[in-house]
């Protein structure tokens, strides 16, 4: 457990500690509101989710928040706590105040009942000391004018209508939309309280860099349903060889192949652009096969989502596995010492669409892998191998076969992506 400086103390927030709780944001990471936008944006974070560090003079020191999500997994979805707002006042760094937070989030959210953490790392390099592992990449494409596309059937029959953005007319059809297109694939949040929906769709001209205002593409059945959307800008560009606007996609979402490719045809074909930018897109998604010359496309490969495991068992039996295994696991946690120790995890009940259930409890016996927590957050979302942790050195194999055998049952065929930060 970590100790704050003398005086310091972790402190409840209230409404009324909203303006001390802004400050330490922008202290820490180097921005200034414009008051104007400040109030049209609602506070997103829940008050009895949000948490101060107050120094003995009553400043606040440091502060952090924390969303409520159920967190898609393999074959199912688990309670998680989003941790976001991360911020210690630059004089006030490096005194073991995030140390501190991390232990009340980590309390504080096994006493809600969630069994995982999730999180976007500002900086990679901070995260993995508490045990979070990077579970999922992302990939940024820039791509040409009229990228080329291979046929995807009913795409053709599909309209395509134009607004620009408006948070309250509009929440509805993306946030449905969203949550239905997300809903199988791991570690794909959805933005849970009309707050975050709001926050999520606001536009208000101080954040559009010189670039039009947010439009909103979506395509429809001839009867009218909406089948997807796209959120993206584009910024003027005329050049002595012409126009060469840039596009910039914040988000798509489709319910089938054929809303991607409708939608990724019109994006691809505005007129006056010059290049596309694409929005964090999940490894596997379906533009990077439909492209037809993806060497034209610039890939940019990032880091998305990192999971904690903070209660082991009920968070790996909330997710299925796609191989039967039956393997002990020797778990070391140096933050929360009641995951460390022996698991025995067994599957059992297969089912045809969700795979494999499985029992996960303490042992006695030996191990058969031996790994830290970070590296089980990190394989949690089916998207990272532990055949390539161990090839790294960064897990020990003690039973010739196992590390293969468990990682082909925490494999999943659907590639883990959160396609917004949180
Ligand atoms: C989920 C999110 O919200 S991500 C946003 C994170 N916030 C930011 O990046 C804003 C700017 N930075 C900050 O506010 C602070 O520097 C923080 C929050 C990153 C760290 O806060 P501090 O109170 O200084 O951390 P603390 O003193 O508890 O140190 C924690 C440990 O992390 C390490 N650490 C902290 N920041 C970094 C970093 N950027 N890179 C590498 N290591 C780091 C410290 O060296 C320390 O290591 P140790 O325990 O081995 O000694």
């Amino acid at each position: 457990m970590s100790t704050l400086p003398e005086g310091y103390r972790i402190s409840p927030v209230t409404a009324d500690d909203l303006p001390r709780f802004r400050h330490v944001l922008e202290l820490g990471f180097g921005f200034t509101g414009d008051p104007d936008t400040v109030a049209t944006i609602p506070f997103s974070i829940a008050y009895d989710r949000a948490v101060a560090v107050e120094r003995p003079d009553g400043e606040y020191a440091a502060i952090h928040g924390s969303y409520e999500f159920t967190m898609p997994v393999p074959g199912g979805a688990v309670p998680c706590s989003g941790l976001t707002w991360v911020s210690t006042r630059p004089d006030e760094r490096r005194r073991g105040l995030l140390n501190a937070m991390i232990d009340a989030h980590f309390e504080r959210s096994l006493g809600r009942g969630e069994p995982v953490s999730a999180l976007y790392a500002a900086e990679p390099a901070i995260y993995g000391r508490f045990g979070y592992g990077s579970a999922a990449d992302d990939v940024r494409l820039t791509l040409p004018r009229r990228a080329a596309l291979r046929d995807v059937p009913g795409s053709a029959a599909l309209t395509v209508r134009l607004d620009t953005i408006d948070a309250a007319r509009h929440d509805d059809l993306v946030h449905s939309l969203h949550a239905a297109a997300s809903a199988h694939r791991p570690g794909a949040v959805t933005r849970s309280t009309p707050e975050l929906r709001a926050r999520f769709l606001a536009d208000p001209p101080a954040w559009r860099n010189g670039a039009e205002a947010q439009r909103l593409l979506s395509v429809h059945t001839a009867e009218g349903e909406p089948r997807g959307y796209a959120l993206f800008r584009r910024k003027e560009d005329w050049g002595p060889a012409g126009p060469q606007n840039k596009v910039t996609v914040e988000e798509v979402a489709a319910l089938d192949a054929a809303a991607a490719h409708r939608l990724w045809g019109a994006l691809l074909d505005l007129d006056l652009t010059g290049t596309v930018e694409s929005p964090m897109l999940p490894v596997d998604d379906p533009l990077l096969q439909l492209l037809v010359e993806p060497r034209r496309a610039t890939p940019r490969l990032t880091d998305n989502v990192w999971v904690r495991l903070l209660d082991l068992p009920a968070a790996l039996e909330a997710r299925r596995y796609s191989a039967p295994v039956d393997v002990v696991l020797d778990v070391t946690d140096a933050r929360l010492p009641s995951n460390a120790g022996r698991w025995r995890l067994t599957t059992r009940d297969h089912d045809a669409t969700t795979g494999w259930a499985a029992s996960v409890s303490r042992t006695d016996d030996d191990a058969d892998v031996a790994l830290d927590v970070r590296e089980l957050g990190a394989a949690y979302l089916g998207g990272r191998s532990l055949e390539a942790y161990a090839r790294a050195g960064l897990l020990e194999e003690r039973t010739p076969g196992a590390v293969a055998q468990t990682a082909a049952a925490f494999g999943w065929a659907v590639a883990p992506g959160c396609s917004w930060v949180f």
